[in-house]
């Protein structure tokens, strides 16, 4: 009898072989029941199929249906070609695809079950790579609505199994194909449940991921443990480089909130990584957008006399952005203010708190939030590696929202200042929106403002 399909529960080389509890598996033993293995395809082809789906409950419209078979999946006895290289010398042997080479970047961990496409385009990844640990990716491909910003920044996806094959209504591409384009470097057939479990363990680790078969164990390793990542400014290489017009708001398919407010409100919004999905929210709320570049001048946004200043989310450590919180200084108390996730943290310093790097952060579209001026828990999502320590913060400043898992600090406002901000993303895109009442809040403080 054939053996069980088995997959390495342990790197497939350690420096370290005290730490593993399984016998190493060799990765050519992968078997695949016949049942599952694909047709033999030509690669990129798509595969035309007489499906018929069910547009709506009642409803007998059908869809021409084409599922693309993803040219970069390489068939399951493809044999490992990429390596995984983490700074504690643990070694992961995987399968690529999307771009080959080599890249170095934080490893980070994402629970989110849906909303790969979101979670790829947001540019506060940049300078990580996202483990999902939803086993099973791009079942769904890609397509040009669920982009949060122009491009790919983060450093490379890491994922346990690729589908075969991509079958989603609004699938125009899929997944291997639009990564190779963008140059993003990715792996499959690799136990991200073991290396979650590493991450949680020992905290976040630097990683290089490499399908270059020149280049040593020892030498990728060496990179791994001289890159760093922790006091670079990330957002400045994210942000936009000069003011933009932002005026569309979610789309009527997807809008679950009677928007007709009938009051406009402008908004000087700055860039530090911004999500699409943010600002389309602040524009269904009613909001006329300014964006602007990361080192705006805080002269220059007064001067425009907005109703409001929104801080977006961005990449890497908020306490390496020093121009930021001046600038941030600079606006509080005279417009109320917005910060979402690297806003709230600037905001944060700027009011005088300090913020320090948590152990493995948190990235993920399940997180539960406890909104202590409601008394209600918002299940969140959220993408963060720093947080604002409370303990540094000045009388005045409230603490409204605490993350249930690890109590830290989650959200903050002060009435006097007119500001409000979240360390986690009521935008969602992805994840669910119990969230969104915090842009009607901002809504309201720019009302109240108004006199
Ligand atoms: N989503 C964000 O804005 C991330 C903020 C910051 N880069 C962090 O990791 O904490």
């Amino acid at each position: 009898m054939a053996a069980a399909p088995h997959y390495c529960a342990v790197p497939t080389k350690s420096l370290n072989p005290s730490r593993c509890s399984l016998p190493r598996q060799n990765p050519s033993s992968i078997l695949f029941p016949k049942t599952l293995a694909p047709p033999p395809l030509s690669s990129g082809a798509a595969i035309t199929r007489p499906l018929k789906i069910k547009a709506a409950a009642g409803s007998n419209q059908s869809f021409n249906s084409t599922i693309y078979a993803d040219a970069s999946v390489e068939r399951p006895w493809k044999t490992s070609d990429a390596r995984l290289v983490l700074e504690d010398g643990s070694i992961w042997r995987a399968k690529s695809f999307g771009a080959s080479g080599a890249q170095v970047g934080e490893v980070v961990f994402n629970t989110s079950l849906t909303g790969y496409q979101e979670i790829l385009t947001d540019p506060s990844y940049a300078g990580q790579f996202v483990l999902m640990t939803n086993p099973h990716i791009g079942n769904t491909g890609v397509n040009p609505d669920d982009e949060e910003s122009k491009q790919c920044f983060l450093a490379g996806l890491v994922i346990r199994s690729l589908s075969i094959c991509t079958s989603n209504w609004r699938c125009t591409e899929p997944l291997g194909d639009y990564l190779a384009k963008r140059n993003i470097m990715a792996i499959y057939d690799v136990d991200t449940r073991a290396i979650t479990r590493r991450l949680r363990e020992h905290g976040s680790l630097i990683g290089v991921l490499s399908t270059e078969k020149s280049q040593t164990d020892d030498e990728l390793l060496e990179v791994a443990r001289k890159w760093k990542i922790v006091g670079v400014d990330l957002i400045s290489g994210v942000s936009c480089t000069a003011p933009y017009v932002w005026s569309e708001e979610t789309d009527t398919n997807w809008e679950f909130i009677d928007r007709k407010l009938g009051e406009t409100f402008h908004v000087v919004a700055y860039d530090f990584g911004i999500k699409h999905n943010i600002l389309r929210r602040l524009a269904s709320y009613g909001c006329k957008i300014t964006v602007v570049p990361s080192n705006w001048p805080a002269l220059e946004t007064l001067k425009m006399k907005p109703d409001g200043v929104f801080l977006s989310n961005g990449p890497g450590d908020p306490s390496a952005v020093p121009y930021a919180v001046e600038t941030v200084k600079e606006i509080i108390g005279k417009i109320p203010v917005f910060g979402i996730c690297m806003g709230h943290q600037l905001l944060g310093q700027a009011l005088g708190g300090k913020t320090f790097k948590m152990k493995f952060g948190h990235h993920g579209g399940n997180h539960p939030v406890s909104n202590l001026r409601s008394g209600r828990v918002e299940i969140s999502a959220q993408n963060h590696n720093y947080a604002v320590d409370p303990a540094t913060l000045p009388p005045g400043v409230e603490v409204t929202h605490v993350n249930l898992n690890d109590h830290s600090c989650a959200g903050l406002a002060c009435s006097e200042l007119k500001l409000i901000s979240l360390q986690y993303h009521p935008e969602s895109s992805p994840g669910p929106h119990d969230s969104d009442p915090a842009f009607g809040e901002f809504i309201q403080l720019m009302r109240a403002s108004r006199g």
